[in-house]
């Protein structure tokens, strides 16, 4: 298991709109920030459920993507580089003696005077293809994440998946695959209705209603996937170098709730201060509740900075509460 030996003051679990704008709120305040997300990025919510979809109720903006907000948080967040883990879900939160924080993720430990949970409704995981063998193609050609297209060049990639993501992909790879097949289970599909309708006039060969129904393989990787017919039962094969599945994301707080904290229906219990039951430990954003408590991005954003204050006096009590004005520090 890796180990980060530096101390961070604060460490901010889940890299949603919440979590990104303390980290952000965090650099402000002149403290040495790490953010750790389990997916491999940042936006939560935002960016798994509905990048493409309008939010009309954040302060100032009139209207925007949910992909351009996590842009520009990102943009934000940049100010003051922070260290950021992605891929880690943080497993297991342990005071230490000397009063630090040991967080492990499945991948890592890392070290924090105080941390802020900003882990929305769990950790996001994708929703696996669920046939047997394919655990083992992870890491190899089977793809839940895209981060570089050029890795698909020239080859023939199978996409399984009806909604956004799986037919922006498959336009995506198209010019730059050999072959790019999509595999649905339903006739229709659940994606914009432009983009299917660019799906239909593309090379991009559609096979529905089929399902991926076994994985033929190696130890390089899979080489062919059986389709299945869902009416009629019919079975086809054909040949891949990669297969994408984008079957959308579920959630769980899953370690969360050992974490010794006071939770309510699934949500970690803080005060005014954003304060948990764990004196150094606070949370933030859809994760926490209390007395009228609205799950909204801007309640998340209002609360980041609460959550980062308090912080800053716990770490430092001679730091004051309230900040000095953003538009006065530069
Ligand atoms: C379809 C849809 C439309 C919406 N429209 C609006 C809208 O118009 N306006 C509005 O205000 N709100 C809207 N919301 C709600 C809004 O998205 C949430 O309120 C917001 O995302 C909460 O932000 P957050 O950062 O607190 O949590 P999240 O966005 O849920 O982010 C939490 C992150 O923490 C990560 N995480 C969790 N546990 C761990 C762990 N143990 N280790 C590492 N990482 C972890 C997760 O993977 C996730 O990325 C909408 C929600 C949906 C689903």
């Amino acid at each position: 298991m890796r180990e980060d030996r530096n101390v961070y003051d604060v460490t901010v679990v889940g890299g949603g709109p919440t979590g990104m704008f303390a980290a952000f709120y965090g650099g402000l305040r002149q403290m040495k920030v790490k953010i750790i997300e389990s997916l491999p990025q940042l936006g939560g919510q935002l960016a798994a459920l509905y990048p493409e979809k309008y939010i009309y109720d954040i302060a100032g903006f009139p209207k925007v993507r949910a992909q351009e907000l996590v842009n520009q948080l990102k943009e934000q967040l940049s100010l003051f580089s922070p260290a950021i883990c992605l891929n880690q879900s943080v497993e297991t939160l342990e005071k230490q003696e000397d009063g630090t924080f040991k967080l492990t993720t499945d991948k890592e430990i890392h070290y924090s005077k105080t941390v802020i949970i900003t882990a929305g409704n769990g950790a996001f995981q994708p929703r696996r293809l669920e046939l047997e063998s394919a655990s083992q193609y992870e890491g190899k050609n089977l793809h839940y994440f895209i981060s570089d297209l050029e890795q698909f060049a020239g080859k023939r990639v199978l996409v399984c998946g009806g909604g956004d993501s799986a037919v922006d992909w498959s336009l995506m790879l198209e010019p730059i695959a050999a072959s790019v097949t999509i595999v649905h289970r339903r006739d229709k599909f659940r994606a914009h209705e432009h983009s299917v309708e660019q799906l239909m006039k593309s090379r991009v060969q559609v096979k529905t209603p089929f399902v991926p129904a076994e994985l033929i393989g190696d130890e390089q990787g899979i080489r062919q996937v059986v389709l299945e017919h869902v009416k009629e039962g019919t079975k086809e094969t054909i040949d891949v170098d990669a297969v994408v599945v984008n079957y959308g994301f579920i959630s769980s707080l899953g370690p969360i709730k050992n974490w010794g904290l006071d939770i309510e229906k699934n949500s970690i219990k803080v005060n005014s201060r954003m304060e948990t039951n764990i004196p150094g430990v606070y949370a933030a954003g859809d994760i926490c509740t209390y007395d009228g408590k609205i799950k909204l991005i801007a309640c998340g954003f209002g609360e980041a900075p609460i959550a980062i204050s308090s912080a800053k006096t716990y770490i430092d009590p001679t730091a004051r509460m309230q900040p000095a004005h953003s538009s006065s520090l530069f």
